[in-house]
């Protein structure tokens, strides 16, 4: 039976084959949530679970106390409010929720928007449609359409990380929230112009062509047409037109009806902008798409020729004060890089400008009126980004982002973590544990990353210097820098390792690093230019001459961004650049802040659900992986530094008792037998500690008492053992004398019948004697009677053969002799001795039978009564000394009777 229990930091063994188990059995008993010290770990159902975010649920949250410790969003999302609104830890609270993609993140991030929501509509006296969480919750299918999309993992992937920070004021039960916003990071923005085999385009694309009316498609030209290259017509599904009418609520509700309709035609521009190819005649640039190129001309306000040629003409500027070169781009690929760059800027501007824009709706509501002076805010951040990341091939620098930010947010995790342990060990008044020890490789690993010469640096150098390094040449130099680094490090921590270089000494390509959360190989290919980012200067100008206001709208922002993005020496900043800046300024929001962790786990890779066969529904290895990944393996190794076994004071004296002196001290307190255990084995002194609420043991400790407890117990077995000997050798002595004393008593009383016997048998042997004499005594007088017996029997023959001569003996008949109902059917005849004739001895209506038969017969006798049965029989008899009567044979008998007697 695994142990399944609340918290994984509980368990007696913290290593990841416990925890897979134990998150296992409560996973099959519909268990989704586990603590794990200060984290949530969220197993994915993969489908909705009844009741388990009911309003029911909610209400149970936010009012019962004891549910604070049972794991679930909802309670997170309690703990952290409660935390908030009476000032306990820091002011601002944050939860960082983490997985990897299809872990469950939005979901979870919205179940605890839609809890915190409801908390705050409770407090509200007036439910208001301006309020902030009633905002907030309309915001989220508009950014879902917008920045979520359908890939092969999750049909409902969010293609961004973001950071919602909810504001409120006041203190205790009356902190209300006043205003809300959301700060996006690392846009998937690529996939607008390409997206992998089997994976769609943003949803809003789908939504637009799906719902929109026949009147506005055809004013937008979207009719007719046979295929959008950047998004087909064909992979639109059913759900997409509910989702589109949800999208236009959505932006009703937050009052954006009139960005709704640039929104359609900036994306009807975008389908047409992809829909143009290039071609080259006469060594000028040309297309077979004019239509398209016209529409979306049109669409955004420009020039049609103008549009072409920033596709097709590259313009050169050696310096600021140079003339420009003009020259045409060199390849079909380049035409359309510049034609894709156009499309993920246009996208990557309206998506920041419409998240603007429900920021300031998030911003100005009508709760902050009037108490906003008297409390200072007080932040509650939800940070829902990308989980780790590791393909097995092609991972560039997306990934390198992502990984550096997990690896940032885990590295700040566990020095907070950390921090806690000393506090906690410090209160149980125990010596604290070495930080620095403990960090210093995870320091090492980030500074690899983003220090002056390191994997950033090497890059950011490459873009601004511009020397036309290839992709190998950039990996040589990233590892040559590494090589660098590590010489003077103390300990040599998981650190990139040397490129990989195939067989056949192709230049190499790839590095790899190794994460907390496991090896990752990254490819230099087109890293550079990813880095770059660069948008060409006559594409900015030309889009800063277009006619339409909702371009200028995102141009007058995007020009703002684009300032604030070049460095002070007017060159522009890089992705890693920008992106290691807005990763700081989010550290700094989490510094300020106590952190709580969700870590999304997805049991399998397939979309099987939590109903399907426990074996289908959970990939062990998947499952450790994630584990991994997102530091749920990391957090239990930190609770476990310093003394990673810990249990009651209560528990450790049942199981170490033993290991007390004497039987006395088993009476006393458990927590003075530990100390009393402690001091009884000095060895075990540092390795073993007795806290003030608990026990502390290293595993060395729990080995060494383990060992001693194994030792008491053999000494002891072995003294039993002696006892239980020498109790079988007494009772096997016991025995033998019981044995020689039965054979004696045995003996003795056989003797005793032996003599008994003896002058029994005398007796008997005369009494023999005696028997034989009246044997033969008995033989006599058988003889003599049997002697005599002849001599009758013979005088009785002589006297019937002289009677033989005699007239047989005359019975008279009835007529109805043979009628059965007659009372009485048969006579018996009565042979006198003396008479020779036979004669019924009784009345009534006696029957005198003639017996011819008589005549064979030598002798002479009584015949027996008959009668019918129903008649009860009555005998007559009488003694005869003749031995032998005759009796008729039943054939011969009057029919109906039946011998009754012999
Ligand atoms: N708590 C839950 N209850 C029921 N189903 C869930 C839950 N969490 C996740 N799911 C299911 O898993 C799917 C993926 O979840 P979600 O979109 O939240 O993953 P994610 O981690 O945000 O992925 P990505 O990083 O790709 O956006 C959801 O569409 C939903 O079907």
């Amino acid at each position: 039976m695994h142990e399944n229990i609340e918290d994984l930091t509980h368990l007696k063994k913290l290593d990841s084959s416990t925890v897979l188990q134990c998150l296992q059995s409560r996973y099959k008993q519909k268990q989704f949530y586990t603590w794990a010290g200060p984290t949530l770990v969220a197993l994915n159902p993969l489908k909705d679970v009844p009741d388990l975010y009911s309003k029911r649920m909610m209400h149970l949250f936010a009012h019962e106390s004891f549910t604070y410790k049972t794991p679930h969003i909802f309670a997170l999302g309690q703990r952290t409010l409660r935390h908030l609104q009476w000032g306990l830890g820091k002011t601002h609270q944050a939860i960082v929720v983490n997985g990897e993609s299809g872990a469950g993140k939005t979901c979870n991030a919205l179940y605890l928007l839609s809890f915190l929501a409801a908390m705050e509509t409770n407090n509200n006296e007036v439910p208001n449609s301006s309020n902030i969480e009633v905002l907030l919750c309309q915001s989220n299918p508009l950014l879902e359409a917008l920045g979520n999309a359908q890939t092969l993992k999750n049909e409902n992937s969010s293609r961004f990380g973001k950071l919602i920070r909810l504001v409120y004021l006041g203190e205790g039960a009356s902190t209300q929230l006043v205003s809300a916003h959301i700060e996006t990071y690392l846009l998937e923005s690529t996939r607008v112009a390409r997206q992998a085999a089997g994976e769609r385009n943003f949803h809003i694309f789908y939504q637009m062509l799906a719902g929109l009316s026949d009147s506005l498609k055809t004013e937008l030209e979207l009719k007719d047409v046979p295929i959008w290259e950047i998004a087909s017509e064909r992979d639109c599904n059913a759900v997409d037109e509910a989702q589109f009418h949800a999208t236009v609520a959505a932006l009703e509700k937050l009052s954006l009806e009139d960005t709704a309709n640039q929104l359609w035609k900036l994306l009807a521009a975008l389908l047409h902008l992809g829909n143009i190819k290039f071609t080259v005649t006469q060594e000028t640039w040309t297309t077979n798409q004019r239509h398209h190129l016209e529409s979306a001309a049109r669409l955004l306000g420009l020039n049609s020729n103008e549009l072409f040629q920033v596709f097709t003409v590259r313009n050169f500027q050696a310096g600021t004060k140079s003339p420009a070169v003009v020259r045409p781009c060199s390849s079909q690929n380049e035409c359309a890089a510049r034609r894709d760059t156009l499309i993920k800027l246009l996208y990557r501007m309206m998506f920041d400008t419409v998240l603007e824009s429900v920021n300031e709706k998030l911003q100005h509501t009508n709760n902050d009126q009037g108490q906003g002076h008297l409390f200072t805010p007080k932040y509650l951040c939800i940070l829902d980004l990308y989980g780790f990341e590791s393909f097995q091939y092609g991972n560039s620098l997306e990934q390198l982002c992502i990984n550096y930010a997990n690896e940032r947010l885990q590295y700040y995790f566990t020095i907070n973590y950390l921090k806690e342990q000393q506090v906690h060990l410090a209160n149980e008044g125990l010596n604290s544990i070495d930080l620095d020890e403990n960090v210093l490789d995870k320091h090492n690993l980030i500074s690899f990353l983003d220090g002056p010469v390191s994997v950033f640096g090497v890059l950011n150098e490459e873009c601004y210097l511009n020397r036309g390094c290839d992709d190998s040449q950039v990996c040589i130099r990233i590892q040559s820098s590494l090589n660098e680094r590590t010489k003077g490090v103390r300990s040599m921590p998981p650190s990139p390792r040397m490129p990989r270089v195939s067989r056949t000494k192709a230049p190499p390509v790839e590095f790899a690093i190794s994460h907390y959360a496991g090896l990752v190989s990254y490819s230099t290919v087109a890293m550079l230019d990813k880095n770059r980012d660069q948008v060409p200067g006559e594409m900015m100008s030309l889009l800063s001459k277009s006619k339409s206001p909702f371009i200028k709208l995102l141009l007058g922002k995007d020009a703002l961004i684009f300032n604030a993005t070049h460095t002070m020496n007017g060159r522009r900043h890089t992705v890693l650049a920008k992106f290691k800046n807005s990763l700081d300024n989010l550290m700094r929001i989490l510094n300020a802040c106590d952190v709580h962790y969700v870590r999304c786990i997805r049991p399998s890779v397939s979309e099987i659900h939590y109903t399907s066969s426990p074996s289908q529904r959970w990939d062990q290895d998947y499952v450790d992986a994630q584990l991994k990944a997102c530091g749920v393996i990391d957090t239990i190794k930190v609770s476990s530094f310093g003394y990673p076994i810990r249990m009651s004071h209560e528990e450790f004296a049942t199981r170490y008792q033993y290991l007390s002196s004497s039987r006395r001290d088993r009476n006393l307190d458990a927590k003075e037998i530990c100390r009393r255990i402690s001091e009884n084995y000095p060895q075990m002194a540092s390795e073993v500690r007795v806290g003030n609420s608990q026990m502390y043991a290293t595993e060395k400790g729990i080995e060494m008492a383990e060992r001693w407890k194994l030792q008491v117990r053999n000494q002891a077995a072995s003294i039993v053992q002696r006892w239980w000997r020498e109790h079988l050798r007494r009772q096997k002595a016991a025995v033998t004398i019981q044995n020689w004393w039965r054979t004696i008593v045995v003996v003795r009383a056989a003797n005793k019948v032996k003599r008994w016997w003896k002058r029994k048998r005398s007796a008997a042997q005369l009494l023999l004697k005696v028997g034989q004499i009246s044997n033969s005594v008995r033989v006599v007088q058988r003889t003599v009677r049997r002697w005599l017996a002849r001599v009758r029997a013979r005088r009785a023959i002589r006297q019937l053969r002289a009677q033989i001569s005699c007239p047989p003996p005359v019975a008279q008949i009835d007529e109805n002799w043979c009628d059965s109902n007659a009372t009485l059917k048969v006579v018996s005849l009565n042979w006198a001795e003396n008479n020779n004739c036979a004669k019924p001895t009784q009345s009534p209506s006696l029957i005198s039978l003639q017996l011819s038969r008589l005549n064979y017969f030598y002798s002479v006798g009584v015949i027996s009564i008959r009668r019918p049965p129903s008649v009860r029989a009555r005998f007559i008899t009488r003694k005869t000394c003749l031995p032998f009567s005759f009796i008729p044979p039943k054939t011969q008998l009057p029919t109906g009777l039946t011998d009754a007697y012999l």
